[in-house]
């Protein structure tokens, strides 16, 4: 049983795959409270609750909420995705632990760790042994940071530190969109990437 908030065909419009043609399956529950969160009806109101998944496409985006709340009820959907053909993409906050079964089965993640402007707390050390895992099996990965103040610039380099990647996969994403500028020159000067929320420009899901 899968409980699904929405599933909708879009444009990514976050991080490296920006302007990409994607199916979007939007995962019903989250467990973080995120303050500024722009998706609480993934976990306020009621889920669809399916019997199992029966969609395809080229490029699947499992987002939520956070999707690897249920790594286990999704095996059938991934192993029957994989065996079509599909990219699959999983947007995650990066604090529940991942599974082999599931790393093995998901193309490319994409790790959102919260900085304190987000008002939650969560065990770091649990992101920090997920980037490990999937830098042990050669995933492809990218880090994205919802940034808004200036003193975040602080908390992206001390946890980029403490995850032990390469700048060149840490994406700033500015919440919002708000103060684009100030933080595109701080991702020229810093070695970051930005990430501009594409669909909110043209109020799109
Ligand atoms: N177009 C579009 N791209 C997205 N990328 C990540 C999204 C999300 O809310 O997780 C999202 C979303 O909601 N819409
Ligand atoms: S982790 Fe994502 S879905 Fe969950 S509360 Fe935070 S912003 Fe919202
Ligand atoms: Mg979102």
């Amino acid at each position: 049983m899968l409980p699904i908030s929405e599933i909708f065909v879009s444009l990514q419009g976050e991080g490296p795959f920006s302007g990409r043609r994607a199916l979007f399956i939007r995962f019903f529950g989250c467990n973080l409270r995120c303050s500024w969160c722009d998706t609480k009806y993934s976990y306020y109101g009621k889920p669809k609750v399916l019997e199992d998944l029966d969609v395809v496409d080229e490029f699947i985006i499992l987002t939520g909420g956070e999707p690897t709340l249920y790594q286990d009820i999704l095996r059938n959907f991934l192993t029957k995705a994989k065996s079509k053909g599909s990219e699959i993409l999983v947007e995650t906050n990066g604090t529940v632990l991942l599974k082999d079964h599931f790393v093995d089965y998901v193309d490319y993640f994409s790790i959102s760790p919260k900085l304190s402007n987000a008002g939650v707390k969560y065990r770091v050390d649990v992101v920090k042994k997920n980037v490990e895992k999937l830098k042990i099996k050669e995933k492809f990965y990218y880090i994205k940071f919802p940034v808004m103040w200036e003193d975040d610039l602080n908390e992206v380099k001390k946890m980029v530190e403490y995850f032990g990647v390469e700048k060149s996969k840490v994406w700033l994403q500015p919440i919002n969109n708000e103060r684009i500028d100030y933080w595109w020159d701080i991702a020229v000067r810093e070695g970051y990437n930005l990430s501009i929320q594409l669909h909110k420009f043209v109020s799109k899901p």
